[in-house]
């Protein structure tokens, strides 16, 4: 049976819209957790507060993922600061809806100290164990912001009873953690550090004069970026000051564009933020450098951080910050603020620059000198690519998550740490499959293509093929010899002559043992070879001597000679005339990936022959055809010779 998982998230409900006030970071990260762990197969609800009728309580949003609804106070949108009186008939409702469904829940992960104080209640009626992930903790909250920050005070206690109850605390960035140990006390062996991520197929590079065009903006313009809540703590100010700073001080211009606010349209009415910064702007002498685009679509988020040339974002603090890692996804370098989660996900000097929260001469200096240095920029672009997609995907993030909600649900914590090292490994081990068989793809096709179409020319010529290879390798040889020979897809075709050098025991045994291993291919060329015939070395290395002696034998028989290889492709490499090459240095990998190629060529030489040998039977019926008109018509020439002559003889 699958695990069902509740996810409880009061006011970030994932299918709320992105860039409003109250709507950010952690609408993505449920959402986002949600859709993969039903990828990954768990069942997910999603507890949110009801706030809008229009929405039915239980939403199937997608497949494996139910938002539930709960009641808690007026279903009308209420500002995240005030919903602390709401949380016991949230808690309620929820106790009433889990009975309903028998009590199936093996986990609950709540978002935000709220959710987690009901999770910590749902556990003392029902021992359903918890995970918390805070996403931003009251006390550092309140270190930053001072009397900005509209939470109540009773938020400090009810975070220090969460993090005493909860079985595991997720912190988003090691800022995160060294904040619970040092702020809260919390036990170290509770915290798992789990990143947010992005998703490579919504967020990914485009183009950047495409963006531009697709956007209606100058392909000439410099061009910085500000995306996000349109909060005052995201400190878009330090942007437009530093704006100021470098026209005034270095005589430099570029363009600030500002993504984000209550409505589509830059609206201050509905945004006041916006009135503000256009103040602050025209105070600055850069008003005519600022464009307030409004709120966007996420997935027009792509086009926007392709488009400009630097990403800022310089919040005074900042739990983890989603946007600087979607921006390095688009290749776009980020200029941010040395604090909380940026300071862990954008690399000072390699992917952007980390900069004083609260120092727009230190901001402006670095983007002049980032866009002045179009070699920095290509440099920290392949830089960023690289790193986000490495350490930064939901996906990545998702099985963190998995690993850690097995081993809480299990509780039995002598096996839960050898689940997790395997659980880490078969994920490990598919991820990096997937990784080389993409990379695979992109590189080794025409190899393919290519050897394919000699194998086929070989044996269309009335050729023959050899196949060679040591362990798993020498395994495969014969599977691909077996494929020829017998069939891949196409039942009924025509056996071809192909042969592995690794199936005859008794040869192979006593070449050895008499003479030598690593001549027991090169002597079975030599017997077998003729010219046009081709030989295949399979090898994750290309470095066994046997290998290497075969092709040198093949080739003086004037054998064509190709490679599948991994690594560098070693010696055997230099001796073909085709090469193979998995990009790999897992022998693993390689194999797994050259099982593919032998099937893929399977198919395509199966196909030709198949193909050849239909036009055959095509053109013998045609000249059948052809030869029995012929020879009917002889029959009545013959027929009329006959009378004609015997009415002659008449
Ligand atoms: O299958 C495996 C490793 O996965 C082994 O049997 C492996 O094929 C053997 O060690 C081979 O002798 C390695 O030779 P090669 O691939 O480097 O030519
Ligand atoms: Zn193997």
């Amino acid at each position: 049976m699958k695990k069902r998982i509740a996810l409880i998230s009061e006011h970030a409900s994932p299918i709320a819209a992105i860039g409003g006030t109250d709507t950010g970071g952690q609408n993505i990260a449920v959402a986002e957790l949600a859709r993969h762990l039903a990828a990954l197969g768990y069942e997910i609800d999603v507890f949110t507060r009801w706030d809008d009728r229009r929405v039915p309580k239980i939403l199937n949003w997608r497949d494996g993922i139910r938002i539930v609804h709960v009641e808690a106070g007026p279903v009308t949108f209420i500002p995240k600061e005030k919903l602390l009186p709401y949380m016991p008939a949230f808690t309620r409702d929820i106790l009433r809806f889990i009975k309903s469904e028998n009590n199936r829940y093996k986990l609950v992960h709540a978002h935000f100290f709220m959710s987690g104080l009901v999770a910590a209640d749902i556990k003392r009626k029902l021992g359903i164990p918890f995970i918390v992930t805070f996403h931003a903790l009251a006390k550092v909250r309140r270190l930053h912001q001072g009397g900005n920050d509209w939470f109540p005070d009773e938020g400090f206690a009810i975070e220090e009873r969460v993090i005493t109850e909860a079985d595991q605390i997720v912190a988003l960035c090691p800022q995160d953690r060294d904040d619970l140990i040092n702020l809260y006390e919390a036990d170290p062996g509770k915290i798992t550090v789990i990143p947010n991520g992005f998703r490579p197929d919504e967020i990914y590079p485009l183009d950047k004069l495409f963006a531009r065009m697709a956007l209606k903006l100058d392909p000439k313009e410099k061009i910085i970026l500000q995306l996000g809540r349109m909060v005052r703590r995201k400190g878009v100010d330090n942007v437009i000051k530093a704006l100021g700073y470098m026209r005034r001080e270095h005589n430099f211009e570029a363009r600030l564009l500002i993504v984000g606010g209550e409505s589509d349209e830059p609206d201050p009415k509905t945004t006041p933020e916006i009135g503000r910064l256009q103040k602050l702007a025209e105070a600055e002498g850069a008003g005519d450098l600022v464009t307030f685009v409004g709120r966007r679509p996420r997935d027009m988020l792509h086009y926007y951080y392709s488009a400009c040339d630097v990403f800022t974002t310089t919040p005074w603090y900042e739990p983890f910050g989603i946007t600087p890692l979607e921006a390095m996804a688009c290749g776009t370098p980020v200029i941010g603020s040395n604090v909380g989660g940026i300071k862990s996900t954008v690399m000072d000097g390699r992917t952007g620059f980390l900069v004083p929260p609260n120092d727009p001469a230190s901001l402006g200096r670095r983007i002049i000198e980032l866009l002045s240095s179009n070699k920095l920029m290509t440099y920290f672009k392949e830089n960023a690519i690289r790193h986000v997609n490495q350490n930064y995907t939901w996906m990545k993030a998702t099985h963190l998550t998995a690993n850690m909600y097995e081993r809480i649900a299990t509780q039995s914590p002598l096996r839960a740490d050898e689940e997790e090292d395997s659980l880490s490994y078969i994920d490990d081990s598919f991820g990096s499959l997937i990784e080389t068989i993409e990379k695979s793809r992109r590189k080794i096709r025409l190899a393919i293509l290519d050897s394919a179409q000699a194998v086929y020319r070989s044996l269309a010529r009335g050729g023959k093929v050899l196949v060679c290879g040591n362990g798993g390798s020498a395994a495969e040889a014969q599977h691909f010899a077996a494929e020829l020979m017998g069939r891949f897809e196409a039942s009924g075709r025509r056996g071809l002559p192909a042969m592995a050098l690794t199936a005859d025991t008794a040869f192979v045994t006593a070449w050895s043992n008499d003479y030598t291993f690593d001549d027991v291919f090169a002597r079975q060329v030599e017997a077998h070879g003729q010219p046009g015939d081709v030989l295949v070395v399979i090898s994750s290395s290309g470095q066994s001597v046997n290998l290497v002696k075969a092709l040198r034998t093949a080739r003086r028989h004037e054998m064509f000679c190709i490679g599948l290889l991994g690594k560098e492709g070693g010696p055997a490499s230099e001796l073909t005339d085709i090469n193979i090459i998995v990009p790999s240095n897992e022998t693993s990998r390689i194999q797994e990936v050259q099982l593919l190629v032998l099937h893929v060529l399977s198919h395509l030489i199966e196909q030709q022959i198949v193909v050849d040998d239909l036009n055959t039977v095509q053109i013998t019926e045609e000249w059948s055809i052809k030869h029995f008109q012929v020879q009917e018509m002889a029959k009545n020439v013959n027929k009329r010779k006959i009378k004609h002559e015997s009415t002659k003889c008449d």
